[in-house]
């Protein structure tokens, strides 16, 4: 399957660089936010997917399917398993040391996930322009070796810690930063040689 052009690396776009500082491969990522409905341990309606560091610029992350989840009897939503792709692809963060958000996602669902299932997902940057980081993820039935069922494209863009501070509402701004271990996760993204 080919990703649309808006995904596909311009050229003269760089191979992605793993930055000195990004957690060891197999260091667990921890949440970037206790509320984010992706990896957020305080947030009850969340996916709760906890992300590991990889090998180069990759990450891999398990998500189970709770009943919670469902769009037919039985079945994963759709858009909670691109949430699940989603989350793993915005972990690459910690390996770049930048802070991303998603500009574009481009999901292929391959195969019906059931209820119960734990998803193995993966994620790498295939490329960096300027802002624009290229990566792709693909989330597997049961194993990190079994049938791949969901996989995505993604352009994140590069943004600065003022992008949250601007936009975001100001009740959670305010908490965040009152949050000492939030202002030392969102600090050590602003260090970036
Ligand atoms: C105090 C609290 C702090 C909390 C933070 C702390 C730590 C966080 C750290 C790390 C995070 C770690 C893990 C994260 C894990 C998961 C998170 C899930 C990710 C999400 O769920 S996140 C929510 C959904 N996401 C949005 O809420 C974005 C809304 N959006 C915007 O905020 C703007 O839209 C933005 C910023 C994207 C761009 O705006 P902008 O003005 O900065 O830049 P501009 O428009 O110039 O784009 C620059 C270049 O990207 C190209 N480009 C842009 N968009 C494109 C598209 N859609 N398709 C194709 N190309 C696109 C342009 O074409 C141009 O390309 P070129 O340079 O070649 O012209």
């Amino acid at each position: 399957m080919i990703a649309s052009d808006k995904l596909t690396p311009p050229p003269g776009a760089a191979e992605p660089v793993r930055h000195p500082d990004a957690p060891a491969p197999g260091q667990l990522l921890g949440p970037h936010y206790d509320q984010c409905f992706g990896c957020g341990g305080d947030q009850p309606h969340g996916l709760h997917l906890a992300a590991r560091a990889g090998e180069g610029v990759s990450v891999t992350a398990e998500f189970t399917v709770k009943a919670a989840h469902q769009g037919a009897p039985g079945l994963a939503h759709g858009g909670v398993l691109t949430s699940a792709l989603d989350e793993t692809l915005g972990a690459l963060s910690w390996l770049l040391r930048t802070i991303t958000v998603t500009g574009r996602l481009e999901t292929d669902f391959l195969r019906p996930v059931p209820v119960d299932t734990t998803l193995h997902l993966d994620a790498r940057v295939l490329a960096v322009a300027g802002r624009k980081i290229y990566s792709t993820a693909a989330g597997r039935l049961g194993a990190p070796e079994g049938p791949v069922a969901v996989r995505a494209d993604a352009l994140f863009v590069e943004v600065k810690v003022d992008h949250f501070v601007r936009h975001g509402r100001d009740r959670e701004i305010q908490a965040a930063m009152a949050d000492p271990d939030q202002v030392r996760r969102a600090r050590a993204f602003e260090v970036n040689p």
